[in-house]
Formats: structure tokens, sequence, C-alpha cells
């Protein structure tokens, strides 16, 4: 479709602030005006499309801040590239991604971001930018820091876990802290005590504890919650903010929200397979264990109920999928009679936004919240905001038209994801997308892919807009 002026009539407009019976002008692939449906100024436009809306709901397209495209991860790579992981999202109803770079160990983040750019230009279906991931913090990937931040890099994650692979130690961190304190840049922290967690590893495998099961007993709770502790703290001395990554455990949320009630720029994700999936599905029989197979690792359900509240609480700000697909076969199967071997990650850049409609009907969270942690405040944390994440004049025409009645169920056969697997086999979910518009054109119409392998374009970011 590249017609100039797209209305979109009649569905429920929501965003992270209102929800409302409205039509939707499109205009050079920008929202020109909302106005109430059936109002005078609304029944005065002209369009070139008309997408009717009726019954369903048009909400800004998914902003999934945290996913990894042909990460290269224990002698493999994540299966997704650009080119399938994007046009996946887009199915899924996700507009925008914010993939991470990474900087390998010997290297600048300068030869790491190029690299990146090279595997992403010119083969995404939607629109992309990136963090960058410091595997190498030295005095002058330090100095890159500030370069990145002025062209659009913003953001920065360390790991206090994989020593020997992405760690930083407690010194790199605190310099790389005080470095973004300066520059504006956020630092986004995979924490888990990883030098703890690998001697539990050798441990369990000396004892002939080898199954997928025993990745989610050696990455201990009280480790997850130990590294965030640490991170606030080193945060807190360098002044610097805080976005902690995948929160998995009750424990490490509580560390959040006691930093957050004193008044901390301090801030967390979660991700559906925190939500919906659980240490049961680690210990699946047989191998079966390796497709749920992510750091942090799935938590006993018990852990459920802390997420879902520390989403409605606002302790947790975020919901990404972190999408790290491997295949059953020929890549999870590397970890055979070793679970530290098993690559980790989980496919589900295609089920963020089902997932959290669905707890939208269970109840967790009201359809606002849905939109709120899955679009406008992923686009403000990650400066991508008014652009990205809302439905306003003059933001990019990246919307969606979901279906709030349609009935599905995921699994392998329909996903579009390039995996052999789904984290979901069987799970049923009402709600579904129907049609999305990115800057504009319809990348899926009506359930048809009708997007363009290089319509997506590099988005370059400004820091952090989040003040919550
Ligand atoms: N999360 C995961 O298991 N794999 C991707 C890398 C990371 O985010 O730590
Ligand atoms: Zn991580
Ligand atoms: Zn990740």
């Amino acid at each position: 479709m590249s017609s100039t002026r797209t209305l979109i009539q009649g569905g429920l407009v929501i965003t992270a602030a209102d929800e409302i019976h409205a039509d939707v002008l499109i205009e050079d692939g920008r929202v020109a005006a909302i106005a109430a449906h059936g109002s005078a100024v609304a029944d005065s436009w002209t369009a070139d499309r008309t997408v009717d809306a009726a019954n369903r709901y048009v909400i800004p397209g998914g902003v999934d801040v945290h996913t990894h495209m042909e990460l290269p991860f224990g002698g493999t790579f994540a299966s997704d590239t650009f080119e399938t992981g994007t046009r996946a999202a887009a199915w899924g109803g996700t507009t925008t991604i914010v993939d991470f770079a990474v900087q390998s160990v010997g290297h600048s983040a300068r030869e790491g971001l190029d690299a990146w750019h090279a595997k992403a230009d010119g083969n995404c279906a939607i629109d992309y930018a990136f963090h960058m991931i410091l595997s190498d913090v030295n005095s002058s990937s330090l100095r890159e820091m500030d370069r990145l931040v002025e062209e659009g890099v913003t953001s920065f994650k360390l790991f206090m876990a994989y020593p020997g692979v992405f760690y930083s130690d407690d010194g790199q961190i605190l310099r790389a802290m005080q470095r973004s304190a300066g520059n504006g840049g956020l630092i986004m922290m995979h924490a888990e005590n990883g030098i703890a967690i690998d001697v539990l590893v050798e441990q369990a495998l000396a004892e002939g504890r080898t199954d997928p099961r025993y990745h989610g007993e050696v990455r201990k709770a009280l480790l997850e919650a130990e590294a965030t502790h640490r991170a606030i703290q080193l945060a807190r001395v360098a002044g610097a903010p805080l976005y902690v990554v995948h929160v998995s455990a009750e424990e490490a949320l509580a560390e959040l929200v006691v930093a957050r009630d004193k008044g901390l720029p301090v801030f967390g994700e979660t991700c559906p397979q925190y939500l919906f999936l659980s240490t049961d599905n680690l210990a699946e029989p047989g191998f079966e264990g390796a497709k749920y197979v992510c750091s942090t690792p799935l938590r006993p359900k018990e852990h459920h109920a802390a997420l879902w509240r520390g989403l409605r609480t606002n302790d947790l700000q975020v919901v990404s999928t972190d999408h790290c697909p491997f295949c059953f076969t020929g890549q999870k199967d590397l970890g055979r009679g070793d679970f530290s071997k098993i690559p980790n990650g989980l496919p589900g850049v295609e089920n963020r936004m089902d997932l959290l409609h669905q707890a939208v009907i269970d109840g967790h969270i009201t359809r606002r919240r849905w939109i709120e942690i899955a679009c406008a405040t992923p686009a403000r944390m990650f400066g991508l905001y008014p652009k990205k994440g809302t439905i306003a004049p003059g933001a990019d025409a990246d919307i969606v038209i979901y279906d709030p009645h349609a009935e599905q169920t995921l699994g392998v056969e329909t996903q579009h994801m390039n995996v052999d697997y789904s984290a979901y086999e069987g799970r049923s979910v009402t709600g579904q997308v129907e049609t999305v518009l990115s800057r504009g054109e319809a990348i899926i119409d009506r359930r048809e892919f009708t997007g363009r392998i290089g319509h997506g374009q590099y988005t370059p970011r400004g820091t952090c807009q989040y003040l919550g």
C-alpha cells in the first residue's frame, strides 16, 4: 500500500493514556489527526484507503527493547536473522525492536556496532535500533561510549554473569556507570552473580546433575537478588540511573522495590517467559526442558504473582521478550549430558503482544497498562517517544488493528519465527493481530504479510525520557 492518506475508522483507540472510539487519519507515514468517531471533523476526512476497525482495538505498534537476532552464543548463533525475526515481530504486532550489538573481548565497540549494522541494514521488515553490549570495558571503550550516545546508541548492557564471555567485574561496572552518568547513557544490567553460579555449575556437573532442570537450580534466585542489590548500590555510587533486564525472581524484584521506594532512578523489565512459564517446563521429561533454558532462568510459578504485582505497581516498567531463539534440534542439543552447554535463550518476539493481551483478559493488567508496558514506556525509556509507542499527531503511523475476540492457539505450525519449537505450544489465547501499519504502510493486511524486507529503517535514539 503506498497511499498517502489512510483512514482507520471506528475502532477503540487505546494508548497508555486514553481509550476512545475514534478515527485516525494518516498522512505520509505519520498520524495526522485523531477525532471522535462520528464527529463532524472525522466525517469530513477523505482518504485513499479506509481501514474498517469496528469491533477492533487500534493500538500503537509494539516496541520490543530486548531482542538478539543472530546473537553468537555457546558456539552457535540465535536462529532468527534480522529478516526472519523482524518479519515474525510484525506478525505479532511489534513494529520496532531494539537489538543488542555486541562488543567482543579484544575488539572495540565500534567494530561490534558496524557488524550489527551490516547484519541489519536492508534486511528488516520493521524499524530497528541498537543497544551496545560492552564485554570489554577499558579506557578506550569507555571513551567510545560518549560518541555512541551522541549517534543514537544510548544504552549499554553489562553482564554480571557469564565469566570469560560477556562478564564485567565490579570495577568495570562502576567505571561504565560513572561514564553513563556523564554522557546520558543508560546502563542495562544482566544481574546474576556469575562467579558464584559457575561454582555451583561445576559442583552440579561433578555430581552427575546434568539435566536441563539443573540450569534453573544453580542459577539461584538469591544470586539474582544479590547481583541486583550490588548493581543498584554501584549505580548509586556512580550517580547513574539503572535498568535491570529480564527480572525473574521475586527476591530480585524486592531489591528494585526498596530502591524505588527511596526514590532512586532504578527501573526493571520482565519478559513473558517469567510470567507464563516456570521450572515445571525446565523439568519436562527427557531433554525437553532444554527448550526453556534461558538466563535469568525460569522460576517456580510462585514468583509469577510478584512479577504481575510489580507490573501493576510500576516497580517493573517494561515487558520485553529477550527474544533469542535456538532450535531444539542441532542447537539446544549441544547441551545433551551437560546443561551448561545448552545455548541460553527463548523465542518470543512474535508472542509478546498476544500473551500480554491474554493477561488483560485474565485480569492481571488493564488494557492501558498493556500498551504502557509494551509500547509507550519502552519507547520513553530508550529515547524513541513519541515517534514510537503511541498514537498521536506527529507520531509514526506504526499502528496495529487488533481483534480482541479472535481465538488462537500458539504453536510451531502457525508461528513465523525461525525456530523449530514454540515455548507456548498448544496455549490458547484470546486476541490476535489483524493488520499492522509501519509508517503508514500495511505490512500485515488482514493476516497476510504484505511488508517488504528492507522497509525497516535504522532509528537512532535519544537518551532516556522516562522519569517514573
Ligand atoms: N537471556 C538469554 O538466555 N539469552 C540471551 C542473552 C541474555 O540476554 O543474557
Ligand atoms: Zn541477559
Ligand atoms: Zn538478552
